[in-house]
């Protein structure tokens, strides 16, 4: 019952119950590229409560879409065309949540203007364009502007609670899936999901199981084994776009992986397997003073995280740990057990950082704290995404790509050295 409580407090907090905050003097004034339809969640909501930032102005490419877009939003301002927006002395800072394919041009033309950028995930539609975005001297410059590709689930402290249970070398199989009911979500056949000239695919639009694996095992993957994907039919689709992957991969330490992305689920499948990361480890031994000479103890520790995506709402950290004494240099077993152990980590508190941050706070309010840390030059918590990260993301997505039956997403036309 109490659990019910705080689930229904902390997500009317975040939605509308949190106090709305007072604006600081020099708070950053924020435009958004696109009257997309993640800003409200992933900006809006959490800049709400935020006293250092204001969410300026929109541009759409139709202007009366951004009006009325502003309206509902309570925005100020609105532009006719994201290059107005971005001409806007203004603005300090940009958000882009346009489709794929479009991220590396604006990301690079906000930068241009000057404007620290919140890139969506994923970054760019292919490793190519990860090189031409994060060696281009606009992001490499001193003192460039900060970009960040919004890796938002990084920066909850879920993900940080699940993270301290692992123990990366001894990690022997990790698993990811991210199964999502588009169809109810209204991502239809002519979503930009399923626009390969827009670098559709549910590989890039559900990145976050790829980077979960890599997170598991702090490294990248050395192949991708196999890459079973399912695309939208054509027509409709464009034939090009997967709605489904199931992947597989091997890690530098020998260990493997795999990940699964659905962006078409019923509702049944997407309850069953919803956000989940798992990390297997192989048995270890572990010191224990009080076991007698030639007997030695070992652990074999599972840890999964449930719901890393909206840890907010609800999630779960389960260890269990196999225990076994057996005879040192042989198999024989002495006794055995396990220990399972439930956590939950809604705050930087529970996980021993001692910052401000309350229960209620969702994966975008951590990140805009930590976007905005960085703005100002502050230090933060320590969550972030750096730029090689955003790369070796990029190329892990080729890597499935490649063994998948589908071609790489496209580079764009867009001339990167103009700028
Ligand atoms: N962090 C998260 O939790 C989530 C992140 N995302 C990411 O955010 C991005 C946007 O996703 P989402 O908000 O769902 O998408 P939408 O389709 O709602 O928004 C995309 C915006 O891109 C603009 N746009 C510009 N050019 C084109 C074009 N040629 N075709 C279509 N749209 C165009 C449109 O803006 P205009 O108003 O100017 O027409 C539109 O509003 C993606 O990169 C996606 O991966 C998406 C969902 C969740
Ligand atoms: O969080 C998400 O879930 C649904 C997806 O389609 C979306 O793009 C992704 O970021």
């Amino acid at each position: 019952m109490a659990g019910l409580l705080s689930f229904i407090h902390r997500n009317w907090q975040n939605a509308v119950g949190a106090p709305k905050a007072t604006k600081a003097k020099d708070a950053i004034k924020i435009g958004v590229l696109g009257a997309a339809n993640i800003a409200p969640m992933a900006l809006f909501t959490p800049a709400r409560y935020h006293p250092e930032v204001i969410i300026y102005a929109v541009a759409a490419r139709d202007r009366k879409k951004a009006e009325a877009y502003a309206k509902q939003h309570a925005i100020p301002h609105v532009f006719s065309t994201y290059e107005e927006l971005l001409a806007s002395p203004l603005i300090e800072a940009v958000y882009v949540p346009l489709p794929n394919g479009l991220h590396l041009e604006w990301a690079l033309k906000a930068l241009k203007a000057g404007k620290h950028v919140l890139l969506e995930k994923p970054s760019v539609s292919n490793a190519a364009e990860a090189a031409l975005l994060f060696n281009h001297p606009l992001v490499t410059a001193p003192n460039a502007p900060v970009l960040l590709e919004a890796f938002h689930y990084r920066f909850h402290p879920a993900w940080m609670a699940f993270v301290a249970q692992l123990d990366r070398p001894n990690v022997v199989h990790a698993r990811a899936s991210l199964t999502i009911p588009g169809k109810h979500m209204g991502f239809g056949p002519d979503d930009i999901r399923f626009n390969y000239a827009l670098a559709g695919g549910a590989l890039l639009d559900l990145t976050y199981t790829m980077s979960i694996v890599r997170g598991i095992y702090g490294a990248s993957p050395t192949a991708c084994t196999s890459c079973e994907v399912a695309t939208m039919p054509s027509p409709p689709g464009d034939g090009l776009c997967d709605y489904k992957y199931d992947a597989a991969w091997t890690f530098p330490n020998g260990g493997t992986a795999e990940t699964h992305g659905n962006l078409q689920a019923g509702l049944v499948e997407a309850l069953k397997d919803f956000a989940n990361a798992e990390a297997v480890h192989r048995p270890v031994v572990v010191p224990d003073a009080a076991l007698p000479e030639g007997q030695e103890k070992v652990r074999t520790r599972r840890v999964a995280l449930y719901n890393f995506i909206g840890p907010a709402m609800w999630h779960r950290i389960d260890v269990e740990d196999r225990f076994v004494v057996r005879k040192k240099g042989s198999e024989e077993l002495v006794r055995e057990w396990t220990v399972k152990e439930s956590k939950k980590a809604y705050t930087l508190r529970d996980v021993g950082i001692d910052r401000p941050s309350e229960p209620y706070w969702w994966t975008y309010k951590y990140m805009l704290d930590e976007f905005v840390n960085r703005v100002r030059g502050r230090e933060g918590t320590g969550a972030w995404i750096e730029h090689e990260d955003s790369v070796e993301q990029a190329k892990t997505i080729d890597m499935a790509y490649a063994v998948s039956r589908l071609p790489l997403r496209q580079t764009t036309k867009f001339d990167t050295a103009s700028l």
